[in-house]
């Protein structure tokens, strides 16, 4: 573990939060070596079903149904699971949020500190396709991060967006039925998995931080619809960007309600303000975390679509509908939008009057119109079950072609090997990985560059 060196104010107000002893246990955690998790695709195979296939040496995580905890010698982002996006590598406490935002099938989303997505995955699986996920980010770079993970998850029904929330709010008003505020702070719980965390907490501290997360909640606030949830949550533990933000929030906006979390084993009530919960690393096989949940007072409105999704387009082009036609997914073609030659599947709730924003991905990217074709995405690649498309072909993970094929090279058939002729979805195991594209013995590899094995 690298060194570091954690500022005397910092272990002060510890001491003051923790009391004498409590502070002494906290302190011997960072003796313990940091945890590693992964949390299973529930869109994509059931944790029961992925840790009977997996290789990988699992222990549950006790609180969340599809969080396991693997060792730290282990690489699973070195994994072709991994590129099927049947789990994503991420910190145990920091599973907790998304696991406990009450997302349905249907409901409008947004996760307004999104990047990369360790979170808006989680609440992406929970949709199962349907309603609509706003995933933002502030930060441009950070955002396509996200995309990445969204569409590797295989989620149909997002919009990735990069703005200030102040901006979103303009555009939606009370839209969204669930929000997810992960917050940016001062990492304070982070200081035992990552001692950069320590360097950057030297520039910025809790104030710096509490001003954002104050204003990033108003916003959110704005954007909430009656009956609506929304969750704040922080990787800190200074009192100023936990309790206090969730106190001042409920000061300033009488339509909310703080709702009580159920604490679990390990967990901790909120300092000074019952009903939050916190984690603590001396206290979870975890690191520290702190979460709150409210809700805007009334019921909700009903259903509301603003868009034009749904209205009458155009016909598609013939090359689409040919392409579409091996496609057995069901499709609402209504929502199907071209531009600049590509093509989206736009989600349901989708606002078309929403032209202004800083969008990265508007639907799911089925792909693209060339000259005289159409050619299918990687995202949409992730987004069908094999079951859903004419042609498949499925390796065993141990089939040397499997990490070929993710390194881009061009595959031949093994002799007795059925002929392949057209598009064809590449599957490990019967999961998607991307197309290729068969003339015979020989399949052109078409796995989009950018993800490539490395
Ligand atoms: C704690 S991280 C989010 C982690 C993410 N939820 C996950 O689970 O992968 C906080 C994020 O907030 C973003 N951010 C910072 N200021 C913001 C703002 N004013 N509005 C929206 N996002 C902001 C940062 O770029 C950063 O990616």
């Amino acid at each position: 573990m690298k060194e570091r060196k954690i500022s005397e104010e910092f272990l002060n107000r510890m001491k003051k939060l923790l009391g004498e002893e409590e502070y002494e246990a906290y302190l011997k955690s960072f003796e313990e070596e940091r945890l590693y998790g992964l949390r299973v695709n529930t869109l994509k195979i059931t944790p029961e079903k992925f840790t009977n296939m997996t290789t990988l040496k699992l222990k549950p995580v006790p609180w969340i149904h599809n969080g396991f905890y693997y060792e730290g010698d282990e690489r699973p982002a070195k994994d072709p699971y991994y590129y099927a996006g049947l789990y994503y590598l991420q910190e145990p406490s920091a599973m907790t949020p998304a696991s406990l935002l009450p997302v349905i099938p249907g409901d409008k989303v947004l996760d307004l500190c999104a990047a990369p997505g360790g979170k808006s995955t989680e609440l992406g699986a929970k949709l199962k396709g349907k309603g609509l996920l706003v995933s933002n980010d502030i930060s441009n770079s950070r955002a396509k991060a996200l995309l990445k993970n969204l569409e590797l998850w295989g989620i149909e029904n997002i919009c990735v967006t990069s703005e200030e929330p102040k901006k979103l709010k303009e555009t939606f008003g009370e839209f969204f039925d669930k929000i997810l505020v992960d917050a940016p702070c001062s990492g304070e719980g982070m200081f035992r998995k990552d001692a950069d965390m320590v360097k950057s907490y030297e520039e910025h501290g809790p104030d710096y931080y509490a001003a954002i997360q104050r204003e990033i909640m108003d916003q959110a606030v704005d954007m909430l619809a009656p009956g609506g949830h929304l969750l704040y949550s922080t990787c800190t533990f200074s009192a100023c960007e936990n309790e206090d933000i969730i106190r001042r929030t409920l000061d300033c906006h009488e339509e909310m309600e703080l709702i009580r979390l159920p604490l679990f084993e390990g967990a901790s009530g909120g300092i000074g303000l019952s009903g939050c919960l916190r984690l603590f690393p001396h206290k979870i096989k975890g690191e520290g975390h702190f979460i709150a949940m409210l809700r805007k007072k009334g019921s909700p409105a009903g259903y509301k679509d603003y868009g034009k999704a749904g209205s009458k387009q155009p016909p598609l082009p013939a090359e689409l509908s040919n392409f579409l036609s091996m496609v057995s997914k069901p499709l609402d073609c209504s929502r199907i939008r071209i531009k600049n030659d590509a093509v989206y599947y736009l989600p349901e709730h989708f606002q078309e009057n929403t032209k202004g924003l800083r969008y990265l991905r508007t639907g799911l990217l089925l792909g693209e119109m060339k000259k005289d074709r159409f050619e299918p995405g990687q995202a949409f690649a992730m987004a069908l079950k094999p079951e859903e498309f004419k042609q498949v072909v499925s390796w065993e993970k141990q089939d040397e072609r499997v990490i070929r094929y993710l390194k881009g090279e061009t595959i031949s058939l093994k002799d007795g090997e059925d002929p392949i002729k057209g598009w064809c979805l590449i599957c490990v195991e019967g999961f998607p990985l991307g197309f290729a594209k068969g003339s015979g013995a020989t399949l052109k590899n078409k796995y989009y560059p950018g993800w490539r094995w490395q």
